[in-house]
C-alpha cells in the first residue's frame, strides 16, 4: 500500500467518523447551547393567548401576575409576545442595560404611520431611534425644553393659568368641570408654544374634544395588534375613525400653518416651534405629525397628574391642610410665579407623590425589541412589545413603606429624582426614550397645581362624599365623561 493510498483511507474514515459524531454533537450543542428560555408568565391558550387575561386596567392585573411569576414575565397576546418588568431592578435591566436594543417602539395598527417618509419623521412614534428621530429630539430640546426656551415662555405660562384663575372666578358656586377646564389651559401654553396662538376655548368644544377622542381610539386596542395578519382587513373600522379624528385635528392650525408659509417675517414676539420647522424647511406632513405628537404626549399627561393631585388633597385634608400653608408663608396673596416654585418644597413632594401613586403612564409608552436579547437570564425574541409596569412598582412594599397612603413627606428628606437614574420612580422613563417634555410637565404641573390650591376653597358638591371619589386607577377618565367629577370652587374672599 503506497503513502497515497493510506492518506485517503484516512481522509475517508475521519469523514465517515466526522457523520457519525454529527447528530451527537448537534444534540449536545442543543443542550448546552440552547438559548434562555422565554420569561416565565400565566399559561397562554391556544390562539388568544393570555387577551382575556388582561382586562380594563391592564397594569393592575399585570401587578398582581407579576406577583406570581416575577419580576421580568412574558405573556402571549394573539400571535405577539409581550414582555414586562415590574421591578426597579428589571426596569434597569430593559432601560439602561439594553437600553440600545430594547428602545425601539412598538406602535398601534391604529396609529402607525403608513407613509416610510413620516414614519422616519416621528418622534414618540418612532419604531427605531433613527438619526431624523434624534435631531427631532435635539430641535425640540432647544426650541422647547432647554433651559433657555423654558425661562422664555415663563410669561406665557403664568398669563394662561390666570386666565384660568378668571373664568373659574366668574363660575363661583356653579358647578364646573374644572379638569375640563385644566386641559383647555395645558393645550393653550402648548399650542401658545407651538404656534402663538390659543387653539382651545373654555366655553366651546374643539380641539381638545378631537384630543380626546384621538387618545381614547389610540388606547383602544385594536385585533389586527395582537393576529397583524389582520391588518389590511381594518375589523373595527378604526383607522378611519383615527383618520377623522385626527383629520378634525389638523384643521383646527392649517390656516395658521397656510398663514405662516407666506408671511417673510412672522412677527411674533417670541420664537415658536413653527418658526424654527418653517427655518429647517419641513414641509406641511412632518410639521403636522411632530405637533400632533406633542400634543397627545403632553396635554393629556400633564391634566391627569394635575387631576390626581387634587383628588388625593380632598381625601387627605392633612396634606392640603400642609400645602396651603406652605404657600401662604411663601408666597403670600400674590398670584403664584414660577419662581416660587423652587421655595416650595411641600408642593414639589406632592406632585412626586402623585405621580410615584398615579403615573399617567403606568406602562411607559411601548417598547420593541430591536433584536433578540437576553435579559436577566431570559430570551426577549425580536420585536417583542416591552412594557415597564412603573405603577406596580410605586406600589410594591419592597420599595415603599407604606406604598398605599398619599405621604408627600417621604419625598421631603429625599434625593430620589424622577429624571431617570432612580429606577424606583421613573415616571418619566428612562435611557434614550425618557420623555423629552420632562422639564415642561414638571412645571406646569405645580403651577397649575399651586394655583388652583392657593387661589380657590375645594369642596364637594352636597350629594358627593369623599368616599365616592375613591377611584381606581383611568376611572378618573370615564368620570370625566359619563359622571364628571364636579367640584365646587369657592372664590376665596
Ligand atoms: C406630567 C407630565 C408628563 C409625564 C408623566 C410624561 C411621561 C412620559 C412617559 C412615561 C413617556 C414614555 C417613556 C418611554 O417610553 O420610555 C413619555 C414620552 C414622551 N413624552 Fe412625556 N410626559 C409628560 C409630559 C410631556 C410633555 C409636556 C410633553 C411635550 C409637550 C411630552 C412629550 C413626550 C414625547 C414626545 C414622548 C415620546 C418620546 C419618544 O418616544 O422618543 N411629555 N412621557
Amino acid at each position: 500500500m503506497d503513502s497515497d493510498t493510506v492518506t485517503a483511507d484516512i481522509s475517508l474514515s475521519s469523514f465517515v467518523y466526522a457523520l457519525l459524531l454529527l447528530p451527537f454533537l448537534l444534540i449536545l450543542k442543543h443542550i448546552f447551547l440552547k438559548p434562555p428560555p422565554l420569561p416565565p408568565g400565566p399559561y397562554p391558550w391556544p390562539i388568544i393567548g393570555n387577551l382575556l387575561q388582561l382586562g380594563k386596567n391592564p397594569h393592575v392585573k399585570l401587578a398582581s401576575l407579576a406577583k406570581l411569576h416575577g419580576p421580568l414575565m412574558s405573556l402571549r397576546l394573539g400571535t405577539q409576545l409581550m414582555v414586562v418588568a415590574s421591578s426597579p431592578a428589571a426596569a434597569l435591566e430593559v432601560l439602561k442595560t439594553h437600553d440600545r436594543t430594547l428602545s425601539g417602539r412598538y406602535v398601534s395598527s391604529s396609529l402607525s404611520v403608513k407613509d416610510p417618509k413620516l414614519n422616519h419623521l416621528s418622534l414618540a412614534f418612532a419604531k427605531e431611534c433613527t438619526n431624523n428621530w434624534k435631531n427631532l429630539r435635539t430641535i425640540c430640546r432647544t426650541e422647547m425644553f432647554s433651559g433657555k426656551a423654558m425661562e422664555s415662555h415663563v410669561e406665557l405660562r403664568e398669563r394662561k393659568v390666570m386666565e384660568l384663575v378668571e373664568f373659574l372666578a366668574t363660575k363661583e358656586g356653579e358647578v364646573v368641570k374644572v379638569m375640563d377646564l385644566v386641559f383647555t389651559t395645558i393645550c393653550n401654553i402648548l399650542s401658545n408654544t407651538f404656534f402663538s396662538m390659543d387653539l382651545c376655548d373654555f366655553e366651546r368644544e374643539g380641539l381638545k374634544d378631537f384630543i380626546y377622542r384621538a387618545a381614547e381610539l389610540g388606547a383602544t386596542p385594536n385585533l389586527s395588534d395582537f393576529y397583524p395578519i389582520l391588518d389590511g382587513l381594518n375589523l373595527h373600522g378604526s383607522k378611519k375613525k383615527s383618520k377623522e379624528a385626527l383629520g378634525r385635528i389638523l384643521a383646527t392650525w392649517e390656516g395658521t400653518l397656510k398663514e405662516r408659509r407666506k408671511q417673510k417675517n412672522p412677527g411674533s414676539s417670541h420664537r415658536d416651534l413653527l418658526e424654527a420647522f418653517l427655518e429647517i424647511r419641513f414641509e406641511d406632513d412632518q410639521i403636522n405629525q411632530v405637533i400632533l405628537e406633542l400634543f397627545s404626549a403632553g396635554a393629556d399627561t400633564s391634566t391627569l397628574t394635575i387631576e390626581w393631585a387634587i383628588t388625593q388633597l380632598i381625601r387627605n385634608p392633612d396634606v392640603m391642610y400642609k400645602l396651603r400653608d406652605e404657600l401662604t408663608k411663601i408666597i403670600g396673596e400674590s398670584p403664584v410665579r414660577e419662581s416660587h416654585l423652587p421655595h416650595l418644597p411641600y408642593l414639589q413632594a406632592c406632585v412626586k407623590e402623585t405621580l410615584r401613586l398615579h403615573p399617567p403612564a403606568p406602562l411607559l409608552l411601548p417598547h420593541r425589541a430591536m433584536e433578540t436579547c437576553q435579559v436577566m437570564g431570559y430570551t426577549i425574541p425580536k420585536d417583542s412589545q416591552v412594557f415597564v409596569n412603573i405603577w406596580a412598582m410605586g406600589r410594591d412594599p419592597k420599595v415603599w413603606d407604606d406604598p398605599l397612603s398619599f405621604t408627600p413627606e417621604r419625598f421631603l428628606d429625599s434625593k430620589l429624582e424622577f429624571k431617570g437614574n432612580d429606577f424606583e420612580y421613573i415616571p418619566f422613563g428612562a435611557g434614550r426614550r425618557i420623555c423629552p417634555g420632562m422639564a415642561l410637565g414638571a412645571r406646569q404641573v405645580p403651577l397649575v397645581l399651586a394655583t388652583l390650591v392657593h387661589l380657590f376653597d375645594w369642596s364637594l358638591p352636597d350629594n358627593m362624599d369623599s368616599a365616592q371619589i375613591d377611584m381606581e386607577e383611568w376611572l378618573v377618565i370615564t368620570l370625566r365623561k359619563e359622571n364628571p367629577l364636579r367640584l365646587v370652587p369657592k372664590v376665596r374672599k
